[in-house]
């Protein structure tokens, strides 16, 4: 990947010995020996009681990512972002961090690095939330800069505008137990945002609440990331839970990281049965993007402006667009036909065509058919790129998961009429 990175973990395994000193030393050197030789987890703990955490971890998280891991209970998720801190020691390989303009190596670290890294750099947000039960929620979000002992007018600057952000501005004095499980994760986010930390790390921090919020808090954690850009990384065992929020996603199995992807390449091209297992039981509506289910237009590299005809549900429909790619003109057979771009902000008027960016979702496709009775269009940056019509989304509806939709039997692209 040529974007910067945030984390890099190379091969990296952390294996945890049942005992410390030299016993623990001889057993873990007899576990790594397993494990070059191809043994299993099982094997290893049984004949070392040696339990392998992670085995063998590649990744390269970029600046500015929602980086999710998924799988399993004891897949090894928690075991990997708690490397990021040093809260778990890394048998062999090397996890690099980037904090400023320096490059902190997490292998060995010196106790005062580990402490400035843990002050400064990376904070994580716990699935109990782990909120301090005698302290107010305006004295819990001050924590971090209390440890790092930042003055009293810069704390309650920071402390008020992240409690607002959070939505929990009337509420900086009441204590944890007067709050919702959602609200008390939001004083959680608060908490860990305040020192504007360069990696955020979430270990299942939804999972304790129900389904409703912690959609909501799914919501509000994407609203927050447009303006933050942090580099998130989120561990979930839920796989729409993943695929929403992920930029990218690893899955992990047994320790190992079986395939790492944006949220489409998991769904539609899964690398073993096991990714695909998981994948049948997703939601198509909210994983899969205009991108991967719209027929494109093929307006070649140099198109003077264009027409293209296309028919859809019965219904002949024209576009023509101007040289530079946006739109010029759609009729539905014969008459001019209205367009709306959508935006999340005005509904699109009746009858008119929606148009939706590449990185809508299925369901806003579904929602613009439904509501329009006519086709979408697909735009980048402005430029018409596609068209989704009725067999686009069923075909998306029933072949994800399959991993057919892009692979065996791929959309032809249109021709200029
Ligand atoms: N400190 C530790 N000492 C010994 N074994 C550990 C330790 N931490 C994790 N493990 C073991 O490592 C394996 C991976 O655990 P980990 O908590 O990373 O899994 P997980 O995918 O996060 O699961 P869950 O979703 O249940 O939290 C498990 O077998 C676990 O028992």
């Amino acid at each position: 990947m040529s974007t910067e990175f945030a984390a890099r973990f190379e091969n990296v395994d952390i294996l945890f010995p049942p005992a410390e000193g030299r016993a623990g030393r001889t057993r873990l050197a007899a576990a790594t020996a397993m494990l070059d030789a191809g043994k299993t987890r099982a094997d290893i703990i049984e004949s070392t009681g040696v339990v392998v955490g992670a085995a063998d971890v590649n990744l390269e998280i970029a600046k500015g990512e929602i980086f999710v891991i998924m799988g399993l209970s004891g897949s090894g998720k928690t075991t990997v972002l708690r490397a990021v801190n040093g809260l778990n020691r890394i048998s062999r390989g090397r996890i690099l961090i980037r904090h400023g303009d320096q490059t902190v190596d997490m292998t060995n670290p010196a106790p005062a690095a580990l402490r400035a890294l843990r002050n400064r750099a990376v904070s994580m947000v716990f699935q109990q939330f782990a909120l301090l039960p005698w302290r107010t929620v305006r004295r819990n979000v001050e924590l971090g800069l209390e440890l790092r002992r930042t003055g009293a007018a810069e704390t309650r600057e920071a402390v008020d505008r992240w409690l607002d952000l959070v939505g929990l501005l009337p509420w900086a004095e009441k204590h944890a137990h007067e709050l919702s499980g959602g609200m008390q994760q939001r004083v959680g986010l608060a908490r860990a945002l305040v020192t504007d930390p360069d990696i955020l790390l979430m270990d299942e921090p939804f999972s304790a609440l129900d389904p409703l919020i912690r959609n909501k808090l799914q919501d509000e954690l994407l609203s927050l990331q447009q303006s933050m850009h942090k580099t998130i990384i989120f561990v979930t065992h839920d796989l729409d839970e993943a695929l929403k929020l992920g930029n990218r996603i690893a899955i992990m199995k047994d320790g190992r990281v079986i395939q790492v992807g944006a949220p489409e390449d998991i769904v539609l091209r899964p690398a073993t049965d096991y990714v695909a297992e998981f994948v049948r039981h997703m939601n198509p509506l909210t994983a899969i993007r205009a991108a991967s289910l719209m027929r494109p237009l093929d307006t070649g590299d140099d198109a003077q402006g264009a027409q293209f005809s296309f028919t859809d549900d019965r219904s002949h429909y024209r576009l023509s667009l101007r040289p530079d790619g946006t739109l010029d003109g759609l009729s539905c057979n014969g008459a001019a036909i209205a367009v709306h771009p959508v935006d999340g902000e005005t509904a699109t008027p009746e009858g008119a065509v929606g148009i939706v960016e590449t990185t809508h979702l299925l369901k806003d496709v579904v929602e613009q058919r439904q509501r329009s009775g006519h086709p979408v269009l697909v735009a980048e940056d402005g430029c018409i790129v596609g068209w989704c019509g009725a067999n686009e989304v069923l075909d998306a509806l029933t072949h994800a998961g399959r991993a057919t939709m892009t692979d065996a039997s791929p959309t032809p692209a249109l021709a200029p009429s």
